[in-house]
């Protein structure tokens, strides 16, 4: 039988991990250019998913340290970036980085054995998200989980930001309706996007866009939230509808010391837009994929 996804302690005495059971930290060390941090979630036994941009083409798996649960360091065995990732894609229109399809898995080398602290979250289009939605199987397709979880309009999220030894939830509705365009607009105020002419050269089908002021004042991610999940709740189940992938405004940067202008807009691969590589990649995991 599948384990159940998305599961979590929610008791008040549960520690950040039980509450957030699918949080990894990621931490790349590069000889003689320091570490890299990014978050992912664990998605299997076996899988972490992250954004494509936390790794270098030339990063050696022995570099990358993996967070599950209490244990740390899981080994990674193998590294699958987006086919389609190519940050350096518009170089010659002096766009110096490109983040669309921004998301990669990470195979660890021995599976991950789950307790309170380590467990999966629900992925798009999987059997175990039709059950967290209550749903009948077979018949609710991945249309219906589209439908259901983005639908159009403001649709509330919430990602979580590390800051040790809390794991803070941090509340952001996804500009899905009539805010959208003006949510994408705002990708311009970026510094490395000021001489973008159509924003939509930069922000691709692929992206869910939060932030900014209306209809509430939305958190904002920092660098090191990149490829941590965007969550969507459904009847007390978490269901990851994102990947954290970049943004206009890094809010930890202690050169922008706190001040967030309106226009803080945050980025996230939309993970419906890529389901025959995860399906392709996760196949073995027995996630029941639509
Ligand atoms: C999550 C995240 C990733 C990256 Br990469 C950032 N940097 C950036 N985005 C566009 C160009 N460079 C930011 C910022 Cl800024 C805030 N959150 C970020």
């Amino acid at each position: 039988t599948l384990s159940m996804c998305g599961l979590s302690l929610s008791h008040k005495t549960a520690t950040p991990l039980e509450k957030n059971p699918w949080h990894i930290s990621i931490k790349v060390a590069r000889p003689g250019k320091g570490v890299e941090s990014c978050k992912g979630a664990l998605v299997s036994p076996y899988f972490v998913l992250t954004a494509a941009h936390c790794f270098d083409i030339n990063d050696q798996a022995h570099w990358i340290t993996v967070d599950v649960g209490k244990t740390t360091s899981n080994k990674v065995v193998s590294l699958f970036s987006h086919p389609d990732y190519n940050i350096g894609k518009l170089r010659s229109e002096r766009i110096s980085e490109f983040y669309d399809y921004d998301v990669a898995l990470v195979k660890l080398e021995k599976r991950v054995t789950f307790s309170p602290e380590t467990r999966p979250i629900c992925l798009p289009c999987t059997e175990g998200t039709t059950r967290a939605l209550r749903r009948p199987h077979p018949k609710t397709s991945c249309q219906d989980h589209e439908r259901q979880l983005l639908k159009v309009g403001d649709v509330p999220s919430f990602f979580v930001h590390e800051k040790k030894p809390a794991l803070e939830r941090k509340e952001v509705l996804i500009k899905n309706g009539p805010k959208k365009w003006a949510c994408q607009a705002d990708a311009k105020k970026a510094t490395i996007y000021v001489n973008v002419t159509d924003v939509a050269q930069v922000v691709t089908p692929r992206f869910l866009c939060t932030g900014g002021i209306e209809p509430v004042v939305d958190p904002n991610t920092c660098k090191g939230d990149s490829g941590g999940p965007l969550i969507i709740t459904q009847n007390r189940r978490y269901i990851q509808v994102g990947v954290i992938s970049w943004g206009v405004f890094d809010v930890c940067n202690l050169k922008n010391k706190g001040k967030v202008p309106p226009y803080a807009r945050d980025f996230h691969l939309n993970l419906f837009t890529v389901l025959p590589w995860l399906k392709e990649k996760l196949a073995e995991e027995q996630l029941g994929f639509l």
